[in-house]
């Protein structure tokens, strides 16, 4: 599990690494710089002040430094605090400056990987995963992870490295007193490791709460319009409240275990100064060691235990980042659906076979049962069925959203077994419409050349028209170039609908499917935009799927599903005259109007 995690991390800050490890330099820099200035103070305190020579020196600066007057003693010390700052805060500056590029390179990376493979990601993944949780993955699970590179791990190397120069420096001025301070060091981390472990555990339960939460947002604001027409406004407030609160608990608790860290922090490194500085004032009263020396001492164990006391934030910042390495890592495992490159089909007609499909989704009882049919390639072909008969199961098969597994039967196209073609040259030829065709917030245009950018205006207009929604859009103040809003709210459904199959003419596959693509118009604006589409769409395959006997009834052969099987087939006349489930079907549904139509009266307008 570490190893994966390392190998996530690692295929991104490769990119980046030797800027990273320029930024690193940087740092070590900064820290051997800020480290003199204690240096340079011990000395003034006892060679200017106590008028003791710097004993640590070399003898002719040991002279030079006895022949200095106070006031030029004084002056040159000042410099030297003013250029090892200097140096500090330019090391510093390009540390920073380095940490943020280097930073940036690596989130976009990971950014791009992610989108990238999600585009690829199977059908069944997305409907296993939900939406609110992948998008929380990849943007504020992908920011703890900068955060943690680029940070925290820069954060816990620059402290490790004061620590060393730290004692370094101490252990050079007093052994018996750097002892004393770094016997307190083994319990601050063993202490920190300690809490590390807790709130590794209240961060992922806080983690998965925040993704619970994200999912309730994004599922009310896509279902804004049911919530407001069912009036349901006040459970959705209820419930999200009911999560948000959860949301809240966790962090509350987590909050309570950070809180106990920091207070134990903040006693036991008073402990450790207290220790330092009772051991030293004896250490400088027995004159064991100087004045400024003890003043250099306290100075460095200021400045380190505080960071160290602060490797418990980062190593619990860094348990955040173990949960979100292991929630990106787990998107960036997930198998992506193979495109092999060479087309099999050179030249596509669309004859297509259901040979004995049975199929069930996730392995569960099977949706279709044994299902066998042919589509002559250039033939309207029609699929009837109740709610939940596995109309749209034929759909997700024929355009491998889903593959069948061993032993479910065969479907073949133009001869080819479907496993066999590449999604990517099924998808280019089969043209599909869905019950709720999504539309992109752009221009009615834009959204109808979504599948043939290069189409011309003119190419456009006529597939507009095939899909009878060219009236519409001209009594439309912008006309093709009204904006659809998000998710496509500014037109009707029927509209939506009529676009989504001008969009598909437009691609000129010679396979359409229409999966109950024309439930949102009325019978006389389907029966028109089935008659352009015969007329149009000569020698294409047409598949019509509806549970709408009107919108089927003028297909070359009918398939009528019953719970998953087949329960008949034939034409029109021929399942009428059969009396079975087709003619109770069409019994029922046919309305008087629909009888007039039929008979001529409604006609094509
Ligand atoms: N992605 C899925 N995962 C699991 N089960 C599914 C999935 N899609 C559909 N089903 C189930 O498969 C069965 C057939 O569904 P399908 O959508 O094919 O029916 P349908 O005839 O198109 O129905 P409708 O006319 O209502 O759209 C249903 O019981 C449905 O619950």
């Amino acid at each position: 599990m570490r190893q994966r995690k390392f190998a996530v991390i690692w295929r991104f800050l490769c990119p980046a690494a030797p800027l990273f490890l320029l930024s690193l330099l940087c740092s070590m820099l900064n820290t051997l710089f800020t480290a003199l200035t204690p240096q340079i103070i011990r000395s003034a305190v006892d060679s200017i002040i106590g008028s003791q020579p710097f004993q640590d020196l070399p003898a002719p600066l040991i002279q030079w430094l006895s022949s200095l007057t106070f006031e030029k003693a004084l002056l040159w010390a000042a410099a030297g605090v003013l250029a090892v700052s200097g140096l500090a805060a330019l090391f510093g500056f390009l540390s920073r400056t380095g940490t943020a590029m280097c930073s940036e390179r690596f989130v976009k990376g990971i950014r791009d990987t992610l989108f990238t493979h999600i585009q690829k990601l199977p059908f069944a993944w997305h409907t296993a995963h939900q939406t609110g949780e992948i998008i929380q993955r990849c943007t504020s699970d992908v920011e703890v992870i900068r955060s943690f590179v680029t940070t925290q791990c820069l954060e816990a190397f620059r402290v490790l490295f004061l620590v060393f120069v730290s004692f370094v420096l101490m252990f050079s001025m007093s052994v018996k007193i750097s002892l004393v301070a770094l016997a307190f060091l083994p319990v601050v981390v063993i202490y920190s490791l300690f809490f590390y472990a807790k709130m590794a555990q209240r961060f992922l339960a806080a983690d998965e709460a925040e993704g619970e939460l994200t999912t309730d947002v994004q599922e009310n604001l896509t279902g804004v319009r049911v919530v407001r027409a069912f009036g349901r406004e006040a459970y959705e407030v209820g419930k999200f409240d009911e999560k948000n609160q959860r949301f809240s608990d966790l962090w509350i608790r987590l909050g309570k275990l950070m809180s106990v860290y920091w207070a134990c922090g903040d006693l036991l490194c008073g402990f450790q100064i207290l220790a330092v500085l009772l051991v030293g004032v004896g250490e400088t009263v027995s004159g064991a060691i100087t004045p400024g020396t003890f003043l250099a001492f306290l100075t460095y164990n200021a400045a380190m235990i505080w960071p160290v006391r602060g490797l418990g934030r980062v190593l619990s910042e860094m348990s955040k980042a173990g949960v979100s390495i292991e929630r990106v890592g787990e998107i960036m495992d997930a198998q992506e659906e193979q495109f092999p490159a060479e087309p099999k089909i050179p030249d596509w007609k669309g004859n297509i076979v259901f040979d004995h499909v049975t199929f069930g989704y996730g392995g569960e009882e099977p949706v279709l049962r044994d299902v066998s049919f042919t589509v002559p390639a250039g033939t309207t072909f029609a699929i009837l069925g109740g709610t939940g008969s596995g109309k749209s199961t034929v759909a997700a098969l024929l355009t491998r959203l889903y593959d069948l597994g061993p032993g479910e039967g065969r479907i073949t196209i133009d001869g080819i077994d479907l496993r066999d073609i590449p999604q990517s040259e099924l998808r280019r030829n089969i043209g599909l419409v869905l019950q709720e065709p999504f539309l992109y917030s752009k221009t009615v245009e834009e959204n109808i050349k979504a599948t043939r950018p290069a189409a011309s205006r003119e190419e456009v207009r006529r597939a507009a028209g095939v899909a009878c929604v060219d009236q519409a859009l001209a009594e439309m103040a912008l006309g093709y170039d009204t904006i659809v809003g998000e998710r496509g709210v500014t037109l009707s459904g029927g509209q939506k609908q009529r676009v989504a199959i001008a969009r598909t003419l437009l691609s000129q596959a010679p396979v359409l499917l229409l999966d109950d693509s024309l439930s949102a118009v009325d019978t006389e604006t389907d029966e028109r935009i089935r008659g352009a589409l015969l007329r149009e769409a000569m020698g294409t395959t047409l598949i019509l799927i509806s549970h709408r006997v009107t919108t089927l009834m003028k297909a070359d052969h009918i398939l009528v599903l019953e719970d998953g099987r087949v329960a008949e087939e034939g034409t029109h006349e021929e399942l009428i005259a059969r009396n079975g489930p087709y003619h109770r079907v069409y019994e029922i549904q046919m309305s008087q109007d629909d009888r007039r139509l039929l008979a001529g009266e409604g006609g094509e307008a």
